[in-house]
């Protein structure tokens, strides 16, 4: 990614894709994504009730500007291919593959959104692809999922399916997912893209939620799957840098112009070192600050 050309995803709201209501409002929020679900918040009986109702959202002027992500259903349910072949028709930006055991599933989902372009004429890798790790198996190949195709834009965690999985639950400090958010954070660094945590569902604990943003975002994480609006705006703020941060940035780009002037690679400002990596930090924080404000 270009550094010019930064893309914030630091929420991505879910949106179950069988609520007609949810569904015509969810844009006012303006999340950085919309992530339109038709996996594991439907039921059975209203899986091709939601592909339609999700398909017309799509198309939908209103949703025009957002970026739209669908989570569509496992290419082992009956119902994954038909979701593919909806959403990519009706112009899906983003695919969410959920439950990401290794990368033969990137691969064998990729073929289906392929054929689905070729299809609609869509031009072949316009529609991109987020993969949801959401077990231990899944953890163990982030690596290989993470580098397994060009149409990825990140890798995400699930961590209700995962914690399910390695038989505990999720708790306070989050200790039992600090190996799996470790994993895919570094998987999805090393190969380029962007990393993203899981929900937290209890959407009435500010402080709560706080707490597990702060931690993901000092992690390193790029943004967190969401599900409810009042989530936004919390993790907006938490990730624009402050006012501190944007002043300091500021010195180290003075001092690193005034280096370069005299000719110098290693600079100080009031003690501390400035070289490359402090410069090329200061230059995101002022970058991220002139996309999402400063920090309340
Ligand atoms: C483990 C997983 O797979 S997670 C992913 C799948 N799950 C989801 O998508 C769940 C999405 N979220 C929700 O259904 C709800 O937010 C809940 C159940 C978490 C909380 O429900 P509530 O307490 O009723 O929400 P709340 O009172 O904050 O709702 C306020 C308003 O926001 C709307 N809203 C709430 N969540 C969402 C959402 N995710 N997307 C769009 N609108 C929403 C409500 O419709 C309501 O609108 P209204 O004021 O016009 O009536
Ligand atoms: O991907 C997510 O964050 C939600 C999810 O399905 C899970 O946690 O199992
Ligand atoms: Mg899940």
């Amino acid at each position: 990614m270009g550094e010019n050309s930064i893309k914030l995803r630091r929420s991505m709201l879910f949106v179950p894709g069988a609520n007609a209501a949810m569904i015509s409002n969810s844009f006012i929020y303006k999340p950085d994504s919309i992530m339109f679900d038709l996996e594991d918040s439907v039921a059975l009986k209203e899986k091709d009730g939601a592909r339609m109702l999700v398909v017309q959202a799509l198309k939908h002027p209103f949703y025009r500007e957002i970026e739209k992500i669908v989570r569509v259903n496992s290419l082992t349910s009956e119902y994954g291919k038909e979701d593919v072949k909806a959403v990519v028709s009706a112009g899906v930006n983003v695919v969410r593959l959920p439950k990401t055991d290794s990368a033969q599933d990137v691969l064998d989902m990729e073929q289906e959104i392929e054929s689905a372009e070729k299809y609609f004429g869509i031009e072949v890798g316009r529609t991109k692809m987020l993969a949801a790790v959401e077990s231990a198996l899944g953890i163990l190949n982030a690596k290989e999922i993470a580098f397994s195709t060009k149409r990825l834009i990140g890798i995400a965690l699930g961590a209700e399916d995962y914690v399910r999985d390695i038989k505990t639950e999720r708790s306070p400090d989050g200790i039992e997912l600090l190996f799996a958010r470790s994993s895919i954070l570094h998987a999805a660094r090393a190969a380029g893209i962007m990393a993203f945590d899981t929900v937290f569902s209890d959407a009435n604990n500010e402080e709560g939620f706080l707490r597990e943003a702060t931690l993901i975002k000092q992690l390193g994480f790029d943004g967190k799957s969401l599900v409810n609006p009042r989530q936004i705006e919390l993790i907006h703020n938490l990730y624009a840098p402050t006012q501190k941060e944007v002043d300091f940035a500021k010195q180290v780009i003075e001092a690193a112009e005034e280096a370069l002037k005299k000719g110098s690679g290693v600079v100080s400002l009031n003690g501390k070192m400035v070289d490359n990596p402090i410069i090329e930090r200061a230059k995101l924080v002022l970058q991220k600050a002139e996309l999402s404000g400063i920090r309340e």
